[in-house]
C-alpha cells in the first residue's frame, strides 16, 4: 500500500554560522493509512519540527515530503496552503481555537475555506454530535474545559475529512480522563483510514500507537 505520509532525506537548521544547530539529519518518515505512529524522544531534538514540516508549517533545507501523493517540498506557498486545508487536520498541545468563536464556529469555518469538501457544515454538525459537544457548541473557548477544547479541535481538524491528522502533545495540557478520550478520538480517526502521526511525552499516548519511533540525533528510529 502506498505511504500516506512519505519523507525522507529531511534536513532542517535553525541558526547561522557558528550558533547553526542541524535538528534533523536526513529523517525519514512513512506512514500507511490507518496507522497511528507516536513520535517519542528528549525535549530539543526536533520533534515539533518535523511534525511541521510534514504539515507543510515550515519549509525543510533537503529532503523530500509528500502527503496523499502530493508534493509538500518544493512548491508555492499558495499550493502548499491549499494542501494543508484539505488534507491535512492539526491538532496542538493548547488546541489554538480562534478565541472570539464559539467552538461551533471554529468549526465551521474551518469547512468554509477554499477547497473545503463540499458536505464540510455536515460533517462538522455531525462531529459537534458525536463528540458530546452539542450542549456546549455556543460557549467560547475560554468557557471550556480543555478537553472539551482539544475535542473541538479535533472535530475541526476533521471538519475537511483529511487524509492525514498530525498532532503535537494533543493530550499535553488535559488531565487523564480527557487526555485518554482525546487518544481514543485520534485511534478512530485511524480506523476511518486516517494516517495519525503523535509527537508526545506520554507513554499512555505510546501506547495507543501502532509504531513508536524516536527522535535522536537528527533521525528517527525505531
Ligand atoms: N523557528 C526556530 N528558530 C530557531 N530555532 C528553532 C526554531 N524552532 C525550533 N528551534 C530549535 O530546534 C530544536 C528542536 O525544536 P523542537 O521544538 O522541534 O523540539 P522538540 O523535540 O519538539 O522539543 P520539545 O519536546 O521540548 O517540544 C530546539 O533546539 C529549538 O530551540
Amino acid at each position: 500500500m502506498a505511504a500516506v505520509i512519505a519523507a525522507t532525506g529531511v534536513v532542517k537548521t535553525f541558526g547561522e554560522g557558528r550558533a547553526a544547530r542541524r535538528v534533523l539529519d536526513g529523517a525519514a518518515l512513512h506512514v500507511q493509512p490507518g496507522e497511528v505512529v507516536a513520535i517519542l524522544g528528549r525535549s530539543g531534538t526536533g520533534k515539533s519540527t518535523m511534525l511541521n514540516l510534514v504539515g507543510g508549517l515550515d519549509r525543510p533545507d533537503a529532503g523530500t515530503i509528500t502527503v496523499a501523493g502530493e508534493p509538500v517540498t518544493g512548491v508555492s506557498e499558495r499550493a502548499l496552503s491549499r494542501l494543508r486545508r484539505t488534507h491535512i487536520g492539526f491538532i496542538f498541545q493548547f488546541f489554538h481555537l480562534l478565541p472570539e468563536l464559539s467552538g461551533e464556529a471554529n468549526v465551521l469555518l474551518a469547512g468554509r475555506v477554499r477547497g473545503a469538501a463540499p458536505d464540510a457544515a455536515e460533517r462538522g454538525q455531525a462531529l459537534i454530535d458525536r463528540l458530546g459537544l452539542r450542549g456546549v457548541a455556543r460557549s467560547l473557548p475560554h468557557q471550556l474545559s480543555g478537553g472539551e477544547q482539544q475535542r473541538f479541535a479535533i472535530a475541526r481538524a476533521l471538519v475537511n475529512d483529511p487524509p492525514v491528522l498530525l498532532a503535537d502533545e494533543p493530550t499535553g495540557n488535559l488531565d487523564t480522563r480527557a487526555g485518554a478520550e482525546v487518544l481514543r478520538l485520534l485511534r478512530a480517526g485511524a480506523e476511518e483510514g486516517r494516517a495519525v502521526v503523535m509527537v508526545t511525552h506520554e507513554s499512555a499516548a505510546a501506547d495507543i500507537a501502532d509504531r513508536v519511533l524516536t527522535l535522536r540525533d537528527g533521525r528517527l528510529i525505531p
